[in-house]
């Protein structure tokens, strides 16, 4: 589903933030992506969601190649990509039902639809009894399952997240660790980027590891090997 060929990343600055990075997601695969500060994180992140492109290699998701992807064509790439982050950039001023509506509004599914897609979207992740309240009212864990219900919505088969746990407790990361799981259970390729390396080992699964923007071997067991 994601696959990286000898992929490099040099941004303008003539700073090299990936270099020959080559790895293989399957679909319905969980794997987490660890590494540094500045090892080069993000940039591969950026890569698959086309807010970055190569210098060098191939991205390659779902089958499409991404480097050559015209420009007009990114929003249809990125409709089957969601994307979770630290931060979570919900809107304050709409509802949680709004905000998790927003990535269909914007592709035009009829009203009907949304109100349907939205509430399965919000029980998925335990939060269907306060669609109506404004984000600014729920903690930092709601809150951030609000951003995990409005990335799945159209049910994307690929799910990025980028330290979707720092701000929280540790019962509170294990609880939205569990919801990445389900979705890769339903056939999602989960990518998940973060530092909480207890986090990581406690759930067995592959992990790829960056350092200095290469990336360290890793056999399909999750098992890293310098
Ligand atoms: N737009 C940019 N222009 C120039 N250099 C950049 C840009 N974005 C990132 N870099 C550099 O590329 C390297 C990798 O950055 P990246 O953000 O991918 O790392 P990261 O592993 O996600 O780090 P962190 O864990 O701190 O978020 C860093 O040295 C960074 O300074």
């Amino acid at each position: 589903m994601i696959e990286f060929q000898q992929v490099s990343k040099r941004y303008d600055s003539d700073h090299t933030a990936l270099r020959h990075v080559s790895f293989g997601l399957g679909r319905g695969e969980l794997a987490f992506l660890t590494g540094h500060s500045g090892a080069g994180k993000s940039t591969l992140l950026k890569l698959i969601l086309l807010m970055e492109r190569p210098s060098a290699g191939k991205v390659v998701v779902g089958g499409q190649l991404l480097n050559t992807m015209p420009r007009r064509q990114i929003p249809y790439v990125r409709r089957h990509i969601g994307a979770v982050f630290q931060n979570h950039q919900l809107l304050f001023d709409r509802t949680v039902f709004d905000n998790v509506a927003m990535p269909l509004e914007v592709m035009g599914v009829s009203h009907q639809d949304i109100g349907r897609r939205v509430r399965a979207a919000l029980d998925k992740v335990g939060l269907l009894s306060k669609e109506k309240m404004n984000p600014v009212q729920l903690s930092g864990g709601e809150q951030q399952r609000v951003g995990i219900a409005r990335a799945v919505v159209n049910k994307p088969p690929v799910l990025l997240a980028d330290e979707p746990t720092g701000n929280l407790d540790p019962e509170l990361s294990a609880d939205i660790m569990h919801l990445f799981e389900q979705f890769s259970q339903v056939g999602v390729t989960v990518l998940i980027a973060t530092h909480d390396i207890a986090l990581i080992e406690s759930m067995g699964r592959r992990r790829l590891t960056l350092a200095h923007g290469e990336l360290l071997t890793t056999p399909p067991a999750g098992r890293v090997v310098a």
